[in-house]
């Protein structure tokens, strides 16, 4: 039986083993993490992470060909095949600090299966790592003695809340490794892996290079996508244009597509601004200054996106917002998660508190304990201090009543359901919404006495004043 072990029991690699496990019943999969704790959770029932259709898939394979351990050198030691999926974080010291990818927990997890591993592995990087990085990881092997251990990479492509459909039916699986036959052998074996479950025309295999590179430009793409939609909106909203109508007139041209065209507060996740600043790093490096420039406005035009979706929110309410109620629904970076890494509202949030408002959030899956440690660590005052003027809320409704203004920081679908004539009736007048997500029906909240803001639709006289 293949033996399949997984460093980093995250948002990758928890899923992506779980697949693995359900897809293929004659391989053994372990996902390893030095977290006892999130390892604990793997094996309840309150998994360390929220994605639809998640528990479904592990409850069928868990303890079965299934196995999450905080053993983390027992693991490695009795795999074929071991996939590295920690986290790699932008480096806040030192060296490309703000940039560059800090490849610390990859390095220390390479450095383990080198002292522990007794019997040849194939090493996958499954983390986003930058170009050279398998090459480094080999060198870091080789000079342990460990040369015949392959280094493949393998980048993962799944997004947050649709992981199970993405890992289920992949637009295709990245293979790079070297092209000698040590190589190729190793491939080979992956690519087995994936072809229990995935069309082997979807399977690519490259040279380390460009699969490497390839993980940081697709991501750099898609981020390029919006930021793109939302420097179309800032256009719309000055002509009379609406972004909506724009994107799918634009995106019915089969060459560009209709995907990622969705105008909003601005994009967050772990993953984008980390990549493409990697990215800029790597160019920077290289000395392609240009390039480089040309990736780094696509992070410049996101942060000035959340910018003007606080400073509209300060405008609309008269040029303050000081002990005003501002329901904010939505915490996470995305819907169908619970992860707020990079997430707008976090930006919001840490504007509004400057200026003093009362913050009324409502999250249907973001713990409360994750909104004080993200408030704490953009804001620079105690905790205590942030509570006076935050309260997590446990319904839309609690958030929004009595509120001066509402606005929408993520697309949650039970956000479409609010009775927004309750909500009005107890609302400050005028009432304001502001939806950083064009997921509300615009049109009734204006007939309900709502003045709306959306991002990239024709502005309400009250709000074009700026
Ligand atoms: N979150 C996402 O949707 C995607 C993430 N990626 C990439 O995958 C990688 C992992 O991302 P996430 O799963 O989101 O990170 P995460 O932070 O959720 O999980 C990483 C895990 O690795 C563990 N870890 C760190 N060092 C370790 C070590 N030496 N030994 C054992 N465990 C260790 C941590 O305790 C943590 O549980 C990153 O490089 C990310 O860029 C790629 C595609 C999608
Ligand atoms: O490397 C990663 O971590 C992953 O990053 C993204 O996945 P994810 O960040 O989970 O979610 P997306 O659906 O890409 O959304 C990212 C952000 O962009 C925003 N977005 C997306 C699409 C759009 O049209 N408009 C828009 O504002 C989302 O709301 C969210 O805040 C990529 O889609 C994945 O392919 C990739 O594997």
């Amino acid at each position: 039986m293949v033996k399949i072990a997984c460093i980093g029991a995250g948002y990758v690699g928890g899923p992506t083993m779980a697949m693995i496990a359900y897809k293929c019943p004659d391989i053994r999969v372990t996902v390893l993490d030095i977290s006892s704790s999130r390892i604990a959770a793997w094996n309840s029932n309150n998994l360390p992470i929220y994605e639809p259709g998640l528990m479904e898939i592990v409850e069928q394979v868990r303890g079965k060909n299934l196995f999450f351990s905080d053993q983390v050198d027992q693991g490695i030691q009795e795999a074929d095949i071991i996939f590295v999926a920690v986290n790699t974080p932008t480096k806040k010291l030192g060296l490309g600090a703000g940039r560059a990818a800090d490849l610390t927990f990859w390095e220390l997890a390479a450095r383990r299966i080198a002292s522990v591993a007794t019997t040849p592995k194939i090493v996958v990087e499954k983390s986003t790592v930058p170009i050279k990085t398998a090459e480094a990881i080999s060198s870091v092997l080789h000079a342990a003695g460990k040369t015949s251990f392959s280094v493949l990479s393998n980048p993962e492509f799944l997004a947050e809340g649709t992981a199970i459909t993405d890992l289920t039916m992949p637009d295709r699986v990245l293979i790079g490794g070297t092209m000698d036959e040590k190589g190729i052998k190793a491939a080979q074996a992956l690519a087995s892996v994936y072809a229990h479950w995935v069309p082997r025309e979807r399977i690519l295999t490259t040279n380390v290079w460009s699969s490497e590179l390839s993980k940081l430009v697709a991501n750099s793409f898609l981020a390029q996508r919006v930021s793109s939609i939302n420097a179309v909106s800032a256009i719309c909203e000055k002509s009379g244009a609406d972004v909506d109508e724009v994107a799918r007139a634009v995106g019915m041209d089969s060459r560009i597509g209709p995907k990622f065209l969705k105008a909003s507060v601005g994009f967050g996740g772990s993953c984008f601004q980390k990549d493409i600043l990697n990215l800029v790093y790597l160019c920077e490096s290289m000395g392609l200054a240009d390039v480089a420039e040309y990736f780094h406005w696509v992070v410049k035009m996101n942060d000035l996106q959340k910018q003007k979706f606080v400073e509209r929110i300060i405008h609309g309410l008269f040029n303050t917002v000081t002990s005003k109620k501002i329901a904010l629904l939505g915490f996470a970076f995305k819907k169908d998660t619970g992860d707020t890494r990079e997430s707008a509202a976090i930006e919001i949030c840490r504007r509004l508190i400057e200026e003093k408002a009362q913050i009324a959030i409502y999250d249907p899956k973001v713990e409360h304990e994750q909104i004080w440690s993200d408030l704490s660590s953009v804001c620079p005052v105690e905790l205590v201090e942030i509570q006076k003027l935050v309260t997590i809320c446990s319904s839309a409704l609690e958030a929004c009543s009595n509120a001066h203004a509402i606005a929408v920081a993520t697309e949650w679908d039970e956000f479409k359901m609010i009775d927004f004539e309750k909500v009005y009736e107890t609302m400050s007048k005028p009432s304001f919404i502001f939806d950083g997500r064009n997921v509300l029906d615009h049109a009734a909240l204006r007939k309900i006495g709502f003045v709306v803001y959306a991002i990239g639709k024709p502005l309400d006289p009250m709000l074009n004043v700026v």
